[in-house]
């Protein structure tokens, strides 16, 4: 069920108010499956982004992942250097660079005051990375695949219920994108230093990870207590997100809003720099199809009121232009079918 921000009317419409992010409960009993997935199309169709309590995910998974990354990041930068960045199978064009990295984000130049371990989310590749280096690699591993595993399986309960809510014939279209041997969905870990570790103030330190939206489906993102996220509903505002350790974020990413022909759309977020006395740590989970997977709005999606928005590319051709631009290009502009 969505629970009523405190002091804030259920019916509100500004989108611009913090309050009224929209808080989606997946245990509520209260709620049947049905009035649930209306509640979740409704969250995406209007902001993009939900919180999501009651979640199912054990505390102490997500507490042994976070227990090993803060030691894997306590870790000298050179030996952490060592960990990456390295292209792991499947080879292709549009092959992400896994292992870690400091202040450089994507291929295009763009930084901030951020290091980050990117991993595929795919067993396998978890082990070989982790494995080749860091201190206690098969314990780190384990928790990663454990932890990946809960998520990927959250990822696609939403899946169905969004779909369900969408009234699409086959509910687990989306699902399916992602349980795909080959699906190329990612896991990030995010670090973010206190001030105190700041040695110069610049303009360019006030960015932990700039203005995007995430190209793939949606993102599950969690973070200690420790804020810094910021979303973006109404053009030039940034509303700050509380940051809350029980619960997720779900953030609607570029694939979802062609899929689903511009009902859902992507949401514009950032994250500033910690400025405050301890680092923030987040975790995001990036659900995508495999690169050969063909995205084209769904043909449910398509009506005469609402034609066709976009034209059809697969993950990888979109994956391998994106690495093309900066973070906050319109990256979806150029898949734009142009009205005549
Ligand atoms: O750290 C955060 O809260 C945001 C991270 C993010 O946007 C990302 O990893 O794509
Ligand atoms: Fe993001």
């Amino acid at each position: 069920m969505v629970v009523p921000p405190p002091n804030s009317s259920p019916t509100t419409n500004s989108k611009s108010c913090a309050a009224a992010i929209p808080t989606i409960d997946l245990s509520s009993t209260t709620t049947n499956r049905q009035a649930l997935s209306k509640l979740l199309v409704e969250a995406c169709e209007n902001y993009g982004f939900f919180k999501l309590i009651n979640h199912g995910v054990p505390q102490d998974s997500i507490s042994r992942v976070e227990e090993e990354a803060l030691a894997f990041f306590a870790m000298p930068t050179d030996e952490k250097l060592d960990l990456g960045p390295q292209i792991l199978p499947p080879a292709a064009t549009a092959a992400t660079r896994f292992g870690y990295g400091i202040k450089s984000i994507g291929c295009s130049g763009d930084m901030g005051e951020i290091e980050f371990l990117l991993l595929s989310a795919q067993p396998s590749s978890v082990s070989q990375l982790t494995l080749s280096r860091s201190k206690n690699p098969s314990k780190f591993s384990c928790v990663l695949n454990d932890y990946i595993k809960a998520i990927k399986n959250l990822a696609c309960e939403l899946l169905d219920l969004m779909a369900e809510g969408l009234g699409i014939s086959d509910p687990s279209i989306f699902s399916r994108m992602i349980s795909d041997v080959q699906n190329d969905s990612l896991f990030r870990i995010n670090h973010y230093r206190p001030l105190s570790d700041f040695t110069n103030l610049t303009p360019s330190n006030k960015i932990g990870f700039g203005e995007h939206s995430d190209p793939q489906i949606f993102t599950i993102l969690r973070s200690n207590d420790v804020d810094g996220l910021q979303i973006s509903l109404d053009d030039g505002l940034w509303v700050p997100v509380s940051p809350d350790p029980t619960a997720y974020f779900i953030m609607i990413g570029d694939l979802f809003q062609v899929l689903t022909n511009g009902r859902f759309g992507s949401l514009k977020h950032r994250a500033v720099a910690n400025t405050g006395p301890k680092p923030r740590l987040s975790m995001a989970y990036f659900a995508s199809p495999s690169l050969n997977a063909w995205i084209s709005p769904l043909q449910q999606m398509v009506t005469s009121n609402q034609p066709c928005l976009y034209r059809p590319f697969t993950w990888g051709q979109y994956k391998a232009h994106i690495y093309s631009l900066t973070l906050a290009s319109s990256r979806l502009d150029s898949f734009k079918i142009k009205p005549n």
